[in-house]
């Protein structure tokens, strides 16, 4: 049964066995709309990911970034910020991978190979089973998102042009003197992100009226955010929220987060419904290719931008 409760100012909805024909259903999708329109981001759990799974995902983490860095930095994607980031004096916290296409064989596959050219097994089947079971979080929470609009008719069309990029995330502990800025301030520039942390937090959320919480989530909880296209899609209605990573000096531990991030594919517009378009609601941004949101974050003006929607596809 789905239940909420409102825990350091985000709700926690609960998937385990709920489904449509449970009769919190409703209220649920009511709760994600009004969690995501106010805070951008709610916190999720899920019986999805087995704890069998959830130890070998963070395994499969500590295998990876073993590697040496010449073998991460052939992680490379002509997609901006799907590849290898790392190595930056102005992040030195912070290592990330990415595998594009992650829920399908294939994808898992060319990233385990380009890693470890004699396969790893363990790896690949950690890395395809845990994208899976968190798409199925994400295709949930839209159908509930779409239902809630009432825009439910649109909801299989944009889960069939989904595709998911699995990022392995690590900050390490900073050292004396260092800092402790370890993901600066950003919003995301996918539809969905759905976030899974080792037991170390680090997390911040700026709110609507600009105040920034830390994010304690419990073990094995997830967190689910929205980014600047469901932000677009939803013609302003949701926020994408502004998120950073902070590590604590006197903590001594690695965080991990292994992060999965959902795009619509370049056949499918990002493009707000016609059903929230009215005389007291104006389009606000016109239809793109999502793969373009990130191009132009790639350019000077993208990054420099105050209203990355606004600049890029504002009416
Ligand atoms: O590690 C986290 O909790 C957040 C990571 C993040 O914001 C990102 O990769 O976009
Ligand atoms: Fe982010």
């Amino acid at each position: 049964m789905g239940s909420q409760t409102l825990m350091s100012k985000l709700f926690i909805v609960d998937f385990t066995e709920l489904n449509p024909t449970a009769a919190s259903w409703t209220s649920t999708c009511q709760d994600i709309r009004q969690s995501l329109e106010n805070h951008g981001c709610f916190i999720a759990l899920s019986d999805k990911v087995s704890s069998e799974l959830d130890k070998a995902i963070f395994c499969a983490a500590d295998e990876l970034f073993d590697l040496p860095v010449g073998t991460k930095m052939q992680n490379m994607n002509d997609k901006p910020y799907h590849g290898y980031v790392g190595q930056i004096p102005f992040v030195p916290l912070h290592e990330g991978l990415g595998i594009d296409y992650s829920t399908t064989e294939e994808g898992v596959t060319n990233f385990t190979t380009l890693m470890w050219p004699k396969g790893n097994d363990s790896f690949r089947e950690s890395s395809l089973a845990f994208s899976k079971a968190v798409a199925e979080i994400d295709r949930m929470v839209i159908r509930m998102l779409f239902e809630s609009y009432g825009v439910e008719k649109y909801a299989e069309s944009h889960v069939e042009s989904t595709t998911y990029l699995l990022r392995y995330l690590k900050y390490r502990a900073p050292e004396v003197n260092e800092t402790t800025m370890a993901f600066p301030s950003h919003t995301d520039k996918s539809f969905l992100t759905i976030l899974h942390q080792n037991q170390v937090s680090g997390l911040e959320i700026q709110t609507r009226d600009g105040n920034w919480i830390s994010v304690e989530f419990p073990p094995s909880a997830f967190v689910v955010m929205a980014g600047d296209a469901c932000k677009a899609w939803s013609n302003n209605q949701v926020l994408s929220p502004n998120h950073k990573v902070t590590m604590s000096l006197s903590g001594n531990k690695t965080r991990y987060n292994v992060a999965l991030f959902s795009f619509l594919n370049d056949m499918k517009l990002v493009e707000v419904p016609e059903e929230f378009v009215d005389e007291e609601h104006a389009l606000q941004f016109k239809p793109f290719v999502h793969v373009d949101l990130l191009k132009f974050y790639d350019t000077d003006h993208g990054r420099r931008s105050q209203n990355i929607l606004k600049d890029f596809c504002g009416v």
